[in-house]
């Protein structure tokens, strides 16, 4: 996290988006990242449909989002190994706090924090984050790693939707008005990132329960 975040001003890219530019990076997060991973490996979770997720996932906190041929839950427990998900490192708490206060959200207490890995080419279709219970809060999405396009459609899922370059370490935070709102993660272009390799992450931290 930035020393002199107080004298960032987030940026509204749509009415309640927030992005603050490399609020972080992966330098910052990896240790951190490696010791999730290690007790919560990576894996492909399967969709509803009985095709593999092409993102890899994986979970911290005291719910971790899943998928499997029964549809989406939170659950506590990680069913690849039968053990509660690690915690949320302290100081990814403390990031997802410090972003969610510059957006507005005095005392954000995520939760859930869902991990993403993405190969090059690999990206995330059109959905919204509809699966938690507590809506008031917002989503804290920290971006790591190769660069891509998020995309933003707001409540109408239609037509193209808005491409947002983001980079390794740009956090975007939505929620309120936006906090139903409709995006995607555009496939990530070939490349190598001086930490992450030839891949993208991203952590979206929810008030999942
Ligand atoms: O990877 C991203 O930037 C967004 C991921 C996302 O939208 C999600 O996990 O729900
Ligand atoms: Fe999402």
């Amino acid at each position: 996290m930035r020393q002199d975040s107080f004298l960032l001003q987030p940026e509204a890219v749509q009415p309640e988006v927030w992005l603050l530019p490399q609020f972080t990076s992966a330098a910052a997060l990896w240790a951190d990242l490696c010791a999730v991973a290690a007790v919560a490996p990576f894996r492909h979770m399967m969709t509803r449909m009985g095709h593999p997720v092409a993102a890899a996932m994986t979970n911290c906190g005291a719910l971790g989002w899943t998928s499997s041929a029964r549809g989406y839950a939170y659950r506590t427990v990680d069913p690849e190994t039968g053990r509660p998900w690690p915690p949320i490192p302290a100081a990814w708490l403390a990031l997802a706090r410090e972003a969610a206060a510059l957006a507005g959200y005095a005392d954000y207490v995520p939760d859930a924090c869902l991990v993403n890995r993405y190969a090059v080419g690999v990206g995330m279709g059109r959905h919204n984050d509809d699966s938690e219970q507590d809506f008031s809060q917002p989503i804290v999405s920290v971006l790591l790693g190769l660069p891509t396009r998020f995309a933003w459609w707001g409540d109408r899922p239609e037509g193209r939707g808005r491409d947002l370059p983001v980079q390794d370490g740009d956090v975007l935070v939505w929620g309120r008005s936006a906090r139903l709102g409709f995006h995607a993660v555009r496939p990530v272009p070939p490349g190598r990132h001086p930490v992450c390799g030839e891949f993208r992450f991203n952590l979206t931290f929810r008030k999942a329960g």
